[in-house]
């Protein structure tokens, strides 16, 4: 019997459903079991307060269940609304935010402050042990800048403070993977001459679930996934299939730099990246956990 409080009479039916649904899950947790898995939590999905403690709960039942999550976010909205109370102008190029002295500051103090914090204090009070790091604590990701000069007819981009991960050195991860404590990672990272460099969070997420050889890589946003010319999903890509799908203008803004992870992810040894609307109530242990996968699977 169990000695959690419950609002319900025994209904025996309904416990041997529940008990079901549970035995379901089994064969993939034992798939997962004890491996890791990257879960990049976009600015898009955070959503509202209900959304956030789901995703919360999701990553204390992962860790439950044997899976180590890794979770890295983002918050391009979040800096988007704090930058314009401050009167900051800010513009995007190919999905990344060109970052100016002020702004990177402004990006460091959300990312790295108030919304880390968050997901940590969130995932704390459903019962986990979250540990809020960014990519300048133990050296974690070295960047260096993003350069794009003129190509095809497009004239040169100067991006400022933005940072593409250069190095990434795991030995903090290493630490903390496997001890019941899940690391929550915001994307900024340290230059070699000391300054602070804004990388996009699907980046980032690519270059630590490569370094550490992650099974699963999931980009959580508020799309279903890769969408078709049609609008309609796509299930299943292979990573040869991207560079066509830029081309002809069927990919395009913020899913540019999501697509470029997987292929890095891939190449870099990642099994497969799922790219899904993390809106949808517990999207990542449906993906997981139950047979129904969600959003667009990539592989090699
Ligand atoms: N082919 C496509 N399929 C799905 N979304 C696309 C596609 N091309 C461009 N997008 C845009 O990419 C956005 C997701 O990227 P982004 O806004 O950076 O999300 P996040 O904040 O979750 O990282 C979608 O909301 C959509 O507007
Ligand atoms: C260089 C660059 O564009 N950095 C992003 C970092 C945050 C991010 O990527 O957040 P989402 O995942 O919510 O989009 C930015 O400044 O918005």
């Amino acid at each position: 019997m169990s000695d959690l409080p419950t609002s319900q009479p025994l209904d025996t039916a309904e416990a041997v459903n529940q008990a079901r649904i549970l035995m379901q899950a089994l064969p993939h947790m034992l798939r997962y079991d004890e491996s890791v898995v990257v879960v990049k939590y976009g600015g898009h999905a955070m959503g509202d307060e209900e959304t956030a403690r789901n995703f919360a709960r999701d990553m204390v039942l992962l860790e439950q269940s044997g899976v180590n999550p890794v979770v890295v976010h983002g918050g391009g909205p979040q800096i988007g609304v704090m930058l314009q109370k401050l009167g900051i102008k800010s513009e995007f190029a190919d999905g990344l935010r060109i970052t100016d002295k002020a702004t990177v500051e402004v990006v460091e103090m959300v990312l790295a402050g108030s919304i880390n914090k968050q997901i940590v204090g969130y995932i704390n009070n459903e019962g986990g042990h979250a540990l809020g790091l960014c990519g300048k604590d133990g050296k974690l990701v070295t960047a260096k800048k993003v350069e794009r000069p003129a190509q095809d007819g497009k004239p040169p981009v100067d991006y400022g403070f933005v940072g593409e991960p250069d190095k990434v050195d795991a030995t903090v991860l290493e630490q903390i993977l496997g001890r019941e404590l899940i690391p929550v990672l915001a994307p900024i990272a340290l230059g070699v001459e000391g300054e602070t460099f804004n990388v996009n969070a699907d980046t980032f997420a690519g270059a630590i679930a490569g370094a550490i050889a992650a099974k699963r890589l999931l980009l959580l946003t508020d799309v279903p996934g890769v969408l078709d010319k049609d609008k309609k999903l796509i299930k299943r890509l292979t990573i040869g299939e991207i560079p066509g799908l830029i081309a002809d203008g069927t990919i395009t803004g913020g899913m540019i730099p999501k697509v470029e992870t997987c292929i890095y992810a891939i190449e870099q040894g990642v099994e497969g990246v799922v790219i899904l609307d993390g809106k949808i109530p517990h999207a990542v242990l449906i993906e997981l956990f139950t047979d129904h996968g969600a959003g667009t699977l990539i592989t090699r």
